[in-house]
Order: C-alpha cells, then structure tokens, then sequence
C-alpha cells in the first residue's frame, strides 16, 4: 500500500447547527496500529466515529482512508473501500444461525448482494471463509445457533465477526466490551486482538483496563479536540490529560490490577 497511513483526519469540523462540536481534529493513524479513542461523556467520540463512516457528512475538512478522500461519501461505498463499523447495538440478524450472518457479511464483501440466492449453494469460496471466521471468533459450536440464541458475549463475538467478515482493512469498533462482565471482558481483548492482527482498529471506550490492554496509541478526545495522540505510557503521563480527563480513570484502571 503506498499511502502512509491507513487512516487521516485533517482538520476536521462538525457543527450541529452553530454549536461546533468537532472542532479542528488532525489524527494520522498508520497501518496496523490499535487505537483507543477515549474522553468524557459528550466529547464527540461518537461523533468523531460517525464522520469516518460516513453517517455524518464533516463541515469542513478531510478524511482519508489509505490516502484517498472519503469525507462525503456514502457508508456502504466506505466500506467498500475498506473500512467497517460495529455498533454499541448489535446489528445481527436474530433469526439467523451463526453460519448465516457471518456468510452474509462475506457474500455482501464478494459483491453477492443481489444475486446471493442464486449462488448459495456453491460458492465454495465463501463457505470456507465463513468457516475460518467461525472459528477466529471461537464460536464453533454455535455454528447452527441462531443469533437471537445466543448469550449476550457471543452476540458480541459474532458481531465482531460479521465486521471483519468483509476483510476491511481499517475495523472501528464502539464500546465492544460494553454491558460485559470482567472475565468476558479479558476473553473478548484477546479475541479482538487475535481477529485484528494486521488490521487498523480504532475503538471508542470508556474502560480504561481495556483501552491499556488493547491499545498502542490513545487519542484524547476533550470538548471536540483531540488533546493527546500518543502511546498510554506517554498519555497516561501526561499532565494536560491528567488534569482534563485520565487522572482518576487511570487510577481505577491501575488500582484494578491493569
Ligand atoms: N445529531 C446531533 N445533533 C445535535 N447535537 C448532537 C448530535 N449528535 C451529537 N450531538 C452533541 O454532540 C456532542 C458530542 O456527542 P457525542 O455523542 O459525539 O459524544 P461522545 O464523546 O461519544 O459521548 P459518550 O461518551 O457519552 O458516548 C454532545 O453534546 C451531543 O449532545
């Protein structure tokens, strides 16, 4: 790939009417880095996140995705061009089996879209596929089972599934270990760096034992800025952070045992 970063904001604005609430972001994320987005409730995280995918349009300023502007386009042409969304809400198909909405989300990445039902049964490539994410998201033995059936960390598991299953390169996930208990949370780190080996991985999160065990960089959203871009070590040093945001999460995090 030729373009130096896989992902670029460049001062990058978006008003809700005349309040300003992403106010000039620059953010250059290279090739294979995980990154955690984190700030206080109401900073613009979300907002931040549905400029990238396109959900929201910017006032100003750029997006790149692998140095092509993507700022303006439509979700589903972004993810096209490589780049896919999960959801705090889930956004599985409940009556379908694992299988199903895992291959769904291959077949929609291979072009299939509207002439799946034809090729179904033979599209070999696609089955095998499906089978190799199965078992990257560890849910083997709910192959059959549909979604709706499953406990609330599979579902996750399987959404974080169905999100690679198209082979994006850039995987921005929202709050994934959010409503989790503590053990599901440590398993469901593991998986997501195991599924996004290679792979550029922004995530919104407010855990700061899950943000220090998956991250290599935290960006620092404070009131539409990003106010530190930098590994957690550097960040959690950080004497504007620990003033604006970080100082007692980090001491929770740390005083957790992360
Ligand atoms: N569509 C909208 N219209 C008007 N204001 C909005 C809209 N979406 C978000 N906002 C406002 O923008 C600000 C940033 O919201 P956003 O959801 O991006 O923050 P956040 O950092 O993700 O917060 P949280 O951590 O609570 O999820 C908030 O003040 C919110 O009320």
């Amino acid at each position: 790939m030729s373009a130096q970063y896989a992902l670029e904001l460049k001062a990058l604005r978006k008003n809700f009417g005349k309040t300003e609430i992403i106010r000039g972001v620059d953010l250059a994320v290279k090739a294979g880095e995980r990154i955690a987005v984190i700030g206080p409730n109401g900073a613009g995280k979300s907002t931040l996140f549905n400029l990238i995918s396109g959900r929201l349009t910017p006032t100003s300023g750029e997006v790149l995705l692998n140095g092509q502007r993507i700022d303006g386009k439509k979700p589903y042409e972004i993810n096209r061009l490589g780049l896919s969304r999960s959801f705090q809400i889930t956004n599985i198909f409940p009556k379908l089996s694992v299988f199903e909405n895992l291959r769904c989300g291959v077949l929609w990445s291979l072009g299939y879209k509207y002439t799946f039902l034809r090729f179904l049964s033979n599209l070999d490539d696609a089955n095998a596929r499906t089978e190799e994410l199965i078992k990257q998201i560890g849910l083997e033995r709910k192959r059959d089972v549909h979604a709706v059936n499953l406990t609330y960390a599979e579902q996750r598991a399987l959404e974080i599934g169905v999100t690679i299953a198209g082979g994006a390169g850039v995987i921005l996930l929202d709050e994934p270990t959010a409503g989790m208990s503590k053990t599901e949370t440590s398993h469901f780190i593991s998986l997501i760096k195991h599924v996004t080996v290679g792979k550029t991985l922004l995530t919104v999160e407010h855990d700061m034992g899950v943000v220090f065990g998956l991250a290599d960089k935290i960006a620092v959203v404070v009131y539409g800025e990003v106010i530190a871009f930098d590994t957690p070590a550097a960040v959690r040093a950080n004497a504007r952070v620990q003033e604006a945001y970080l100082g007692s999460s980090v001491a929770d995090a740390q005083g957790a045992g992360h």
